[in-house]
């Protein structure tokens, strides 16, 4: 269908690249539901940053329109970032199309971009009130291309060490089980946000880590960064499990049989497979857990949660739905 782009996943899973047709030329982003910024690999980057990568050059886009003095700058929960200028130019992911869509041209980036030589930039899929862009903030693709959607929605299909896939316009309900549970999302902080309090571990009971904690769903995060409340109680049923400061979190032995993981969106439980929280190994014998304890106080449910849940973004009425898959 129109809208309709894949997701391959890098090494590990960490994370998802799309094909985007940027002015003729194709770029594989990482579609990010937690930021607000379209930006890529730009012919102004130097030789050093640009090596392994494929840049999207301005001059080559017979589309492309430079917006005189704009530029952005972002950086990410993980200390990464990117910098530049700022154009509009057409783009185009899976027939789907804007024509004056900005592109922030990045000149600067930060090293851990420049190493990820698979990723040529970034789509934002959060809401428009968190893009970067200077003096004029910038709306995001799904905001622009949303009036010509049949219905004002894009979905996540993310699988572990598979080809999954994104789409704009329709909920195709030929990819997932079940009953699809929506629910509204608090759009105060820019992100796709909902109350997120309970947790169970396998067949346990639920339990209430914070009252009234907060999560948003971010493809752009590897990982669950959960109340440390629930990485806690969920390890401690894991034999071996520790919290390995060196590590940078909970490890365990590789051939762990791992419980499923119960959080609620909402208020509705969803289920994260408990095999899916073995992320990958670190030494002969232990494995990093896919999900761990979150510094901050907003937990941030990313690919470990998609890879168990397809999930539904509804720009029209800002809900988020949400069932197996
Ligand atoms: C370094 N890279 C590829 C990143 C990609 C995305 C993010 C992120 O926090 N998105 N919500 C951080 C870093």
């Amino acid at each position: 269908g129109v809208g309709l782009v894949t997701a391959t996943p890098e090494q590990n899973d960490v994370e998802y690249l799309s094909p985007v047709d940027i002015g003729g030329q194709t770029l594989n982003l990482d579609f990010d539901s937690g930021s607000s910024d379209l930006w890529v690999f730009s012919s102004q980057l130097s030789t050093a940053a640009t090596t392994g990568h494929t840049v999207y050059d301005p001059n080559k886009s017979q589309s492309f329109a430079l917006i005189q003095g704009a530029t952005f700058s972002i950086s990410y929960g993980d200390g990464s970032g990117a910098a530049g200028n700022v154009g509009t130019d057409t783009v185009n992911l899976g027939g789907a199309t804007v024509t004056k869509q900005a592109v922030e041209l990045a000149t600067a980036v930060s090293q851990s971009f420049v190493e990820d030589t698979n990723n040529n930039g970034l789509l934002g899929l959060a809401f428009s009130k968190l893009n970067t862009v200077k003096p004029a903030q910038q709306k995001t693709f799904f905001d622009n291309v949303m009036p010509s959607l049949a219905e004002p929605v894009f979905t996540a299909d993310l699988k572990k060490a598979a080809v999954g896939s994104y789409e704009f316009g329709r909920v195709d309900a030929a990819k997932f089980t079940g009953a699809m549970t929506f629910v509204p999302v608090n759009t105060t902080q820019g992100f796709w946000q909902f109350t997120s309090e309970k947790f169970a571990v396998g067949t346990g009971a639920v339990q209430t880590s914070v009252a009234g904690s907060q999560a948003i769903a971010d493809t752009g995060t590897t990982l669950i960064l959960a109340e440390p409340a629930v990485a806690r109680a969920y390890y401690a049923q894991v034999p071996n499990a520790v919290n390995d400061a060196q590590a940078g979190g909970f490890v365990f032995p590789c051939n762990s049989n791992l419980p499923d993981l119960m959080l609620d969106i909402g208020g509705t439980m969803a289920k994260v497979s408990g095999s899916d929280i073995n992320f990958a190994q670190v030494d002969a014998q232990n494995c990093f857990g896919g999900m761990q304890a979150t510094p901050a106080n907003l937990q941030i449910y990313g690919d470990i949660f998609f890879k168990s849940n397809f999930v539904a973004f509804n720009g029209g009425n800002s809900s988020l739905g949400f069932a197996p898959h």
